[in-house]
C-alpha cells in the first residue's frame, strides 16, 4: 500500500520535474545571456587595466605605418622607469572588442590609441605634435 502510494506520487512528481528542468534550462539560457554582457565588462576592465596599471599605454596593429612611427617617437624620448604597454590588438582575440570600448571610451576609432599617465593623447600624428611642440618628454615625466 504505502508502496502504491509512493509510486502514484511519483507519477504526480514527473511533470514537476519537467517544468523544473524546463525552468532551469531557461535559467542557463538566461545566465548565457548574462555572461554575454559580462564579456563586455571584462573588456572593459582589462583596458582600464591596462590604461591604469601603465605609464604609457599604446593600442596598436603590428602592421600598422602610424603604429610604427608611434613606437619610433617613443623610442626617442626618455621612457627609463616608466612602464610602457603596447598592444597589437591584431594578435589577440578580443582585439575587435577593445578597439569598440576604445572608441566608446576616446571617440577615436584608430590605431594607435596613445594614453600617457591615464591620459588620453590621441593617435600617432598627436603624439608627433606633442614631441613637435617640446612637450611629450614633460608629459612622460609629470608622475
Ligand atoms: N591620423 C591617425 C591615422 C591612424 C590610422 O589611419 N590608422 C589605421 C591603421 S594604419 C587604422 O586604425 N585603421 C582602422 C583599423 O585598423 O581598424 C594617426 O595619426 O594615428
Amino acid at each position: 500500500m504505502t508502496r502504491s502510494i509512493t509510486l502514484v506520487q511519483c507519477a504526480r512528481l514527473v511533470p514537476l520535474i519537467r517544468q523544473r528542468t524546463l525552468r532551469s534550462s531557461s535559467a542557463t539560457f538566461f545566465t548565457l545571456g548574462a555572461s554575454s554582457s559580462k564579456s563586455e565588462m571584462s573588456v572593459r576592465t582589462e583596458v582600464e587595466d591596462i590604461i591604469a596599471k601603465n605609464d604609457i599605454a599604446v593600442f596598436a596593429k603590428s602592421w600598422c605605418p602610424y603604429c610604427r612611427k608611434a613606437r619610433g617617437i617613443l623610442d626617442s624620448v626618455n621612457t627609463e622607469g616608466k612602464t610602457v604597454k603596447i598592444v597589437d590588438l591584431d594578435k589577440m582575440d578580443e582585439g575587435s572588442a577593445y578597439q569598440e570600448y576604445l572608441n566608446k571610451k576616446t571617440g577615436q576609432r584608430t590605431v594607435p590609441n596613445i594614453f600617457i599617465h591615464q591620459q588620453h593623447i590621441g593617435g600617432c600624428d598627436d603624439l608627433s605634435a606633442q614631441k613637435d611642440e617640446g612637450k611629450l618628454q614633460a608629459l612622460i615625466d609629470a608622475k
